[in-house]
């Protein structure tokens, strides 16, 4: 039984104690540093604090929407410097699995996206070739001819092996439908992740989860290869890329059955719950809970009284 998590908010002594126990520090984004556009207050100065002590930090974050680019721009326009070296999003951990794990071949070697630009730039910088995803002509009604041309195959490419779900804010029926006949034809389910919600505007909405959930509905409950945290191929990815002593990283985040679980699943020193997003305490009160954190903040902000 997980030890009852130590409140760190309004404690220096605490706060400085747990942050000298780590090098490393994984930062979720959405919920944690921000909320959508709204940047919580007091993220930039708690890592410039992290900075200035020379500890690591890396922002690790299950939203495929943005590419890596994408994150170190979102990042510096709010102030926080950042490389794209530091960014770990689940397109690119997808993009990185398919390429250098599956390794597709023709004849099926393309993917068929469900998502965002992110997701296009994380296969494209993979040299992954795909189709759908940001395509304009997809964004529209279905129609009797669509459903005629999807059923004969004549609106299908060949070349398509894999079907690629992530959070996708244009998801329609005729998009669904694609990606169903295509996984109908032997294509491998895959998601950049699952996460059931997502926080945005100080409140939650339908997450990357709920763009595959139809998929998986319809096929019977086969469900994905996903990702994103917790799947521990990223962390090995990140490990090989930043060689860190996990006993000496700490991973902060919004969220149980990602962040959390994945800070505790890939052995970590340490894992720091923010209740800015998605999970609050009485999560992990209640029975089984996904994870439980060591330790847990009001806000990312409240790290600052340590300086
Ligand atoms: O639905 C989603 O994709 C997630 O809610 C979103 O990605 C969470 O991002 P993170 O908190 O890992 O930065
Ligand atoms: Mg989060």
């Amino acid at each position: 039984m997980a030890s009852s998590p130590k409140y760190l908010t309004g404690d220096k002594a605490a706060i400085n104690e747990f942050l000298d126990k780590f090098d490393v520090f994984l930062f979720d984004c959405d919920g944690v540093l921000w909320s959508g556009d709204h940047l919580f207050e007091g993220t930039v100065e708690t890592l410039e604090l992290l900075r200035s002590r020379g500890k690591q930090v890396v922002f690790v974050t299950n939203n495929s929407t943005k590419s890596r680019a994408d994150y170190k721009k979102k990042l510096e326009s709010m102030g926080i410097p950042a490389t794209v070296d530091e960014v770990f999003g689940s397109s690119y951990s997808a993009a990185i699995y398919i390429s250098r794990i599956i390794k597709p071949q023709p004849p099926r070697n393309k993917v068929f996206v469900l998502g965002e630009a992110g997701v296009e730039a994380e296969l494209e910088s993979e040299n992954i070739s795909y189709i759908g995803g940001t395509d304009p002509s997809l964004r529209r009604d279905i129609t009797p001819e669509d459903f005629k041309a999807i059923a004969s195959g004549e609106a299908l490419d060949p070349a398509v092996g894999y079907v690629l779900a992530g959070l996708d804010f244009h998801v329609n029926y005729l998009k669904l439908s694609i990606a169903f006949q295509y996984l109908r034809r032997g294509a491998k389910f895959l998601a950049t992740n699952v996460d059931s919600t997502l926080p945005n505007a100080g409140s939650l909405f339908i997450g990357a989860g709920g763009i595959s959930a139809p998929l998986i509905r319809a096929m019977g409950g086969e469900e994905p290869i996903a990702f994103g945290k917790p799947n521990q191929s990223m962390m090995d990815a990140i490990e090989g890329k930043f060689r860190f002593d996990r006993s000496r990283a700490c991973m902060v985040g919004d969220r149980l059955d990602t962040d959390i679980k994945f800070g505790i699943e890939g052995r970590l020193g340490g894992t720091l719950c923010v209740l800015t997003g998605v999970s609050k305490r009485e999560d992990w009160e209640a029975e089984n809970p996904a994870a439980v954190p060591a330790a847990y903040v009001d806000t990312l902000g409240d790290l600052r009284v340590a300086a």
